[in-house]
């Protein structure tokens, strides 16, 4: 049977999902028995198509790379534009709501409603907004489960490094004692530039122009994003309902060119630091915030819009975890994870089921 998969928001990291479905369709089919149909696309500023047969990728992509309009897409029979996101959950036949609108770091909207009302209209969604997981993690948990859907949130750290699934399934037993690392693309691809000798602004410019800062960059420069990314490691891989506005929080604003030179003649490093511990007592604390590590240090290599983490395990020891942290093919691919992982369970439900 095939997937209908529907996204509520088409920027970046939701056209590079949409290529890859495309590219990979044969061997998705061939490795895993999947296949799916793109029926729906709805964004603010690009409109809204929804067609119950599917629609045609190639022809979606092209029109929004021509025009940057999805609703400049050719009418067919049977096509329907001009419905919200809303009524894109509601009414659509999507099995799987691919919710990859922009993150608000205050409020986590409209992607919290969003995803409630999927659950509640027993639909699976897979996402690589933070604001859902960071600030609603155990009440949507909570209703995917009532309404027997899959959620799944990959994404969310590290892009499509698999920051959340591996400790969960491979490295399941041990009990994590701490998770330290390097959570935000922007800020370390920001830093790496100006060990090279380019200002601020301009690696900021560049982090912008491929694609790994947030709509709103002052979410990556002030650690509001690697602060979201804490709150998630701590609630989803340490069971610690902490509130993402108690960690400790603060970005690289203030990092100047000479304090990044007199690291680096002094053989360290400045990195933004996500922290998260438990304590002897049980209690789960956590930190964002510029550290110097030392040049031999495994996390002072981590460089450009590369990230690293690093899980303080009781049975296998520590373990470091390295990858891209930001970019639209590798978020764009932790969704596909996300999407397989759906095809697989739904699968074992079927066949429980009989
Ligand atoms: N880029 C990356 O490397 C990574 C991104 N993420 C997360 O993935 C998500 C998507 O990122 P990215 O694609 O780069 O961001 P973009 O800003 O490129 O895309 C977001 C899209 O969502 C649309 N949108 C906003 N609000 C709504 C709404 N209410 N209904 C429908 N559409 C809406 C925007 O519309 P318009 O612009 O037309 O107003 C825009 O097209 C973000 O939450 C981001 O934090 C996570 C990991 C890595
Ligand atoms: N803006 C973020 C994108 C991924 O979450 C980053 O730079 O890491």
């Amino acid at each position: 049977m095939s997937t209908n998969i529907a996204f509520i928001g088409f920027g970046g990291v939701g056209q590079a999902l949409a290529r890859l479905l495309k590219e990979r369709k044969s061997s998705l089919s061939s490795n895993y028995g999947f296949e799916s149909k793109i029926v729906a696309v709805t964004d603010v500023m690009k409109g809204s198509i929804y067609h119950p047969e599917g629609l045609d990728v190639d022809q979606l992509l092209h029109v929004v790379e021509e025009t940057g309009k999805v609703e400049d897409y050719p009418q067919t029979p049977g096509l329907i534009r001009g419905w919200d996101s809303f009524e894109t959950i509601k009414k659509s036949n999507a099995d799987v709501i691919v919710e990859v609108t922009f993150t608000d770091v205050e409020t986590g909207q409209p992607a919290i409603d969003h995803i409630r009302s999927a659950f509640e209209n027993k639909k699976s969604v897979v996402t690589t907004n933070k604001g859902p997981v960071a600030l609603a993690y155990n009440a949507l948990a909570k209703l995917a489960e009532e309404n027997g859907v899959f959620w799944g949130f990959e994404g969310t750290v590290m892009s499509g490094t698999p920051a959340l699934r591996m400790p969960v399934t491979t490295l399941a037993g041990n009990e994590i004692t701490e998770i330290k690392g390097i959570l935000n693309g922007t800020t370390n691809y920001i830093l790496t530039e100006m060990e090279k000798g380019k200002s601020y602004e301009e690696a900021l410019e560049k982090a912008q122009s491929l694609g790994y800062a947030e709509a709103d960059p002052t979410s990556d420069v002030e650690g509001y994003d690697a602060r979201y990314k804490t709150a998630i490691l701590a609630n989803y891989l340490m069971g610690a309902p902490l509130d993402a506005n108690e960690i400790y929080c603060e970005g690289i604003t203030e990092m100047t060119m000479d304090k990044v030179k007199d690291s680096v003649d002094n053989d360290k490093k400045w990195k933004l630091l996500s922290r998260i511990t438990r304590q002897e007592d049980g209690t789960v604390t956590a930190s964002v915030q510029p550290e110097l590590v030392d040049v031999d240090d495994p996390l002072a290599g981590v460089t450009g819009a590369t990230n690293a983490i690093l899980y303080e395990c009781d049975l296998s020891g520590p373990i470091l975890l390295t990858g891209a942290g930001a970019g639209l093919t590798e978020t764009g691919y932790s969704l596909l994870i996300d999407i397989i992982h759906f095809h697989r369970q739904s699968a074992l439900t079927k066949i429980e089921g009989g």
